[in-house]
This record gives C-alpha cells, sequence and structure tokens, in this order.
C-alpha cells in the first residue's frame, strides 16, 4: 500500500511528509509517529481531517486520495500572539510599572499564552496550567537554563547551584543532592521551637506598637520577623531586629532587598542595560558583593553543633543551623558539599527564604485586617485547638487547623509572594494550542495570572476562602495552583515557609486584634523581584476577650 501524505494545518502541503501506515495498529500510532517527526509535545491532541471531514479512524485515512490536514487541539498551527511594541523598548510602557495589571490585560487580549518584547528581549508568559505544567517539567522540552532573555540573568550564578543557576551546571546536581534534606518535612520539624521563639520574641514590639495606637507598616515588621527566623536557622545568627521599635534591618537583609529591588529593574530593561559599567548594573554587582561578604562572615563565625561528619539524613536533624548542616553533611561517598558551591549555597537559601516568607505575611496581615470574619473565624479555631498564651505552635497541631490551611491556600492564590519563574525551550516544538516554540525561546509560568485565570477559578477575584472545600478545586488541574512552582526546580524550601507561616499566624491572631488603618487597598510593590504590599498599615490591639470553645468542640 502507498503511504499516505499529512501536513499540519497552516502550512504548505509540501512541507508535508509521507507515512506508511501498513505497520500502525490504530490512530494513536500515527498521532506518536507524526508527533515526534514534528516535535508535537503531546501527540494526543493531533487531529485528522480528509476533504474537510473530521476522521478518527485510521481504516479511513487509507483511503485518503489528497494530503491529511493535521490540526492541533483543533488548531492551525500558530505564531504565539503578542502586541508589536514601539522600536528598540518594545512594550516596555506597555507592561511596566504595573506589570501585573498590564499582563493580565494582555492575556485577556491574546489568550491563555502571549509573547512580548521588552527592551530587545522577548520573553513568553502562560496562564494555561496545561502549558505551565509542561513548561515545569524539566524533559527535552524545557528546562531552567538561565540565559540573556532569562529574568534571573542578572543574578545568575553557577556556583549557588540552586535558584540562580542552569540545571545544566554540574553545581545544580550536587547542590541539589545536599540542600533538600535539610529543609524537608522531618528536618523543618526540629526547627519549630525556634520558630516559636522569633515570634515571642516579637511580642514585646507588637505590644509597644499597640499601646502607642499609631498604625505600622505590617510588611516591614514581618520582613523583621522572617529574616530574623532565617537569621538564626540558615546562618545561626541573631539579627537583632526585636531589640527596639526602631531596630535597623541587619546588613544582610538590607543588601538581599536592594538586590531583588535593582535585579527587577535590570532584567526588565534589557540585557545591555546589565552590562553598563555604572549605575544600577554596577550597584547591583556592589550590592551582591556584600552580601556575599556578610555571608562569608556568618559562616566563619557560625557555631557547630559537634565537629562528627554525618549522612545527609542525619545532618538534617542533627545541624543547629543550615551552615553547621553543609559543613557536616557528607554524602554516600562520604563527600561533602563543595566549598565553592557552599557559599553560594547559603546566600540563596538564605534570601530565598525570608524575602519572600515576609511578603507572605504581608499578605496575611492584609487578610486579617480586610476579612475581619476570617480573622474570628481563625481566633475561634485556636480556642477551639485549645491554644493558650503558652501554647508552642507544633507541626501536629498544625494538622488540626483547617481553616488556617485554606486561609493560607486562598492568600497565596491571590498574592503570592513569587510570581514569574522562567524556563527555556530545549528545541523546536509545536504546544498545545498549536503554538510554535523555538529552541532557547524563554517561557513564564505565569503564577499569579494562573492562580486568577477565569477559565479554572470561579470568580478567581473573589475572597473564598471555602472554596478549598469544594469538589471542583479538590479536582483542580495538577497545576492550576503552583504557589511554590512544580517539577524538578520548584520550590526546595515550601515545608520550611509554610510550617514558619503557620506558627507565625497563631502566635499573632491569638496575642492581638488586627485593625486595618484607612481606606485605602493595599498595593503591590511594582518595583520588587516578589510580589510584596507596600502601604499596608495596621493597627493592633492585645486581645483580653476569647469567644467559647464552639459547641461541638466542648468536652
Ligand atoms: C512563601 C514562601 C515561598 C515561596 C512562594 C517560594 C516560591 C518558590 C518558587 C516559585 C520557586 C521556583 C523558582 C524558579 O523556578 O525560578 C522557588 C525556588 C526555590 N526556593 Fe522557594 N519559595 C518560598 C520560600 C522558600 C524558603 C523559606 C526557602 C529556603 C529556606 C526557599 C528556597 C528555595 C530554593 C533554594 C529554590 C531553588 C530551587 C532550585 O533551583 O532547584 N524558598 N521558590
Amino acid at each position: 500500500m502507498a503511504p499516505i501524505a499529512f501536513h499540519l494545518s497552516g502550512e504548505s502541503p509540501a512541507k508535508g511528509l509521507e507515512v506508511d501506515l501498513e505497520p500502525l495498529q490504530n490512530i494513536e500510532d500515527l498521532q506518536k509517529v507524526l508527533a515526534n517527526a514534528w516535535s508535537v509535545v503531546k501527540p494526543e491532541g493531533l487531529g485528522f481531517n480528509v476533504d474537510n471531514v473530521n476522521v478518527t479512524d485510521l481504516a479511513q485515512l487509507r483511503d485518503a486520495q489528497s494530503s491529511v490536514t493535521v490540526t492541533v487541539d483543533g488548531h492551525s498551527v500558530r505564531q504565539v500572539p503578542g502586541p508589536s511594541g514601539l522600536p528598540l523598548i518594545g512594550s516596555y510602557l506597555e507592561v511596566y510599572p504595573d506589570h501585573l495589571g498590564n499582563n493580565q490585560r494582555l492575556f485577556d487580549k491574546y489568550g491563555d499564552l502571549f509573547k512580548a518584547n521588552i527592551m530587545g528581549k522577548t520573553n513568553f508568559f502562560a496562564r494555561d496550567p496545561e502549558l505551565a505544567q509542561i513548561m515545569f517539567q524539566e524533559s527535552d522540552w524545557f528546562s531552567k537554563e538561565i540565559t540573556t532573555n532569562h529574568p534571573l540573568f542578572p543574578l545568575k550564578n553557577d556556583a549557588a547551584g540552586v535558584f540562580v543557576s542552569s540545571t545544566s551546571t554540574p553545581s545544580w546536581k550536587v547542590v541539589h543532592k545536599f540542600m533538600p534534606p535539610a529543609l524537608g518535612p522531618k528536618a523543618v520539624r526540629h526547627y519549630a521551637p525556634t520558630m516559636n521563639a522569633c515570634a515571642r520574641e516579637s511580642f514585646p514590639i507588637f505590644d509597644q506598637l499597640g499601646e502607642r495606637g499609631e498604625a505600622w507598616n505590617g510588611y516591614q515588621y514581618m520582613l523583621k520577623l522572617s529574616s530574623g527566623t532565617i537569621g538564626k536557622v540558615v546562618l545561626g545568627q541573631d539579627m537583632h531586629h526585636f531589640d527596639s521599635i526602631d531596630a535597623p534591618l541587619s546588613r544582610f537583609v538590607l543588601g538581599m532587598a536592594e538586590t531583588l529591588a535593582l535585579n527587577k529593574k535590570v532584567a526588565s530593561r534589557g540585557e545591555w542595560y546589565s552590562w553598563l559599567p555604572f549605575g544600577d548594573a554596577k550597584r547591583l554587582k556592589d550590592v551582591q558583593a556584600i552580601v556575599a561578604e556578610e555571608i562569608n562572615k556568618a559562616v566563619k563565625e557560625s557555631k557547630s553543633g559537634g565537629t562528627e561528619d554525618l549522612p545527609l539524613q542525619d545532618a538534617a536533624l542533627k545541624s543547629t543551623n543550615l551552615i553547621d548542616y553543609f559543613v557536616r553533611a557528607v554524602d554516600g561517598q562520604g563527600k561533602h558539599l563543595p566549598k565553592e558551591n557552599l557559599h553560594a549555597a547559603v546566600v540563596v537559601a538564605a534570601g530565598a527564604g525570608f524575602t519572600t516568607t515576609s511578603s507572605l505575611l504581608g499578605w496575611l496581615l492584609y487578610g486579617l485586617v480586610t476579612y475581619p470574619e476570617t480573622q474570628a473565624r481563625l481566633l475561634q479555631e485556636l480556642v477551639d485547638v485549645g491554644f493558650t498564651d503558652d501554647t508552642d505552635v507544633t507541626p501536629d497541631m498544625v494538622e488540626e487547623m483547617p481553616v488556617m490551611d485554606k486561609y493560607i491556600k486562598e492568600m497565596q492564590r491571590r498574592h503570592n509572594p513569587s510570581y514569574n519563574p522562567g524556563r527555556t525551550a530545549q528545541k523546536d516544538m509545536i504546544l498545545p494550542g498549536g503554538y510554535r516554540m523555538q529552541k532557547g525561546d524563554v517561557v513564564i509560568p505565569a503564577i499569579h495570572h494562573i492562580h486568577t485565570n477565569p477559565n479554572i477559578w470561579k470568580d478567581p477575584d473573589r475572597f473564598d476562602p471555602d472554596r478549598w472545600d469544594t469538589e471542583e478545586v479538590k479536582n483542580r488541574h495538577k497545576a492550576a495552583y503552583v504557589p511554590f512552582a512544580t517539577g524538578q526546580r520548584m520550590c526546595i524550601g515550601f515545608n520550611f515557609a509554610l510550617l514558619e507561616v503557620k506558627v507565625f499566624l497563631p502566635h499573632l491572631v491569638w496575642r492581638y486584634h488586627w485593625d486595618k488603618e484607612g481606606e485605602s487597598e493595599a498595593e503591590y510593590d511594582p518595583f520588587f523581584q516578589l510580589i510584596r504590599p507596600i502601604n499596608l498599615y495596621v493597627k493592633t490591639t492585645r486581645r483580653d476577650v476569647y469567644p467559647s470553645k464552639s459547641w461541638d468542640r466542648q468536652t
């Protein structure tokens, strides 16, 4: 039997190919053959059309007299749409500074995948979970490769292994072996007492702020609290952030915060801007040097919990802080994390550890003052689990607090601190929907827009913690909610982050009643690498009255 000709819809039949259908069993076999030949990511999306009639049976295709048209999920192959932009600056003015709002507008205009060229750098933005899932997966299609078009390019540091280096670097493999055990579920449990102690350390300051009756910047104090905790857990250092109301932030924290503000600026202005020997690009390098210096000092001064080498899992449970862990942990071959990786990996863990959780805690305070009924529900839950002034939150207790869990999920859905992780196409391909992608294209699964995609989330802008009890949300697409990303390059610290906020929040809600200052909506800081509130002012009052236990929890 003669081979049959196939071509992609949207392309000339001359670019098609011929397939011998004889050895094929069914249409799925044909889909695989063609997907393989044309680099189509999802073979099952291929459809066949003969003389304008859809064909789903291999036998019918055997009779085709002319080239069979092949569609991808019902579409012709197409280029990813997007704004054409202006010469040189591209769509810069169309996207910045309100990049979340403007990207929303671009998604609404162009659909779930669009591209934008900004200052000579093209990125592709996706808000469809199916596309996000493919992009997040380290595979032959995509990988985290920090090329010049990648948003983290100005911070690229191969020695760090994680976050700011590419998956293809040997450092990623080695750091990715050492760091996860120290931040796994078992290991983070042993940091719960430190987290409780950090929360208590902040009380005298929050008490004083409350007694003054003045409003205070909620985010700034959450930054002090979360970075102080990371100081202890990662660096083994007391940052003295709660020695007084006006205690300054440590040099490391200031340096890291400035680094992230500068990176946002430098990365959004294109590669050329990052090479300038003056201004923001130069300052970024200077500030990175200050951060590195502070970390070197911390490594030198770090107190060890012992001197013996320990296998990874043991070290994770016995170390007094992350530096101590890195110094003592050995892998199966008895090897330590190489020195050249240690310092850079500590910078990343410390930086990623507080910049994210401080933003999340900021948004959680925002939620308390904006949704008083939720604050009341959280307090009720604490009463019901038997919380008292002396309670230390334990990981087990956290498991019994579904109201808090739903609240945090809903706030992360709407205000997740991380929003633009980048991945790089490893070869030319055709994505679901028929979109062409070329090797080297940098794609961004846009977390904020996935989390608020109206095709997935009912009333996405509505704050509704109870949506997490619905079947619809329980059965959501795997990548519809990805606050910590997914795949091999997902967040290593998510267990730590969630335990930390679940330890802090009960203490803060139990001790204080939280009120909003002013009528204005809290806004995100458009000039920062992460989504953090900038104008969040709150007032606190020490609680002296508590509700009774819920009737069904009374013993
Ligand atoms: C609310 C808190 C947090 C959020 C929302 C968050 C989110 C994320 C996201 C989205 C990524 C992927 C980045 C990318 O693909 O470019 C990531 C990576 C990472 N996170 Fe987190 N994170 C949080 C807290 C933490 C904490 C507390 C730590 C450490 C103590 C941490 C350590 C890391 C590291 C090391 C990576 C890089 C993993 C790799 O490159 O393989 N994160 N995080």
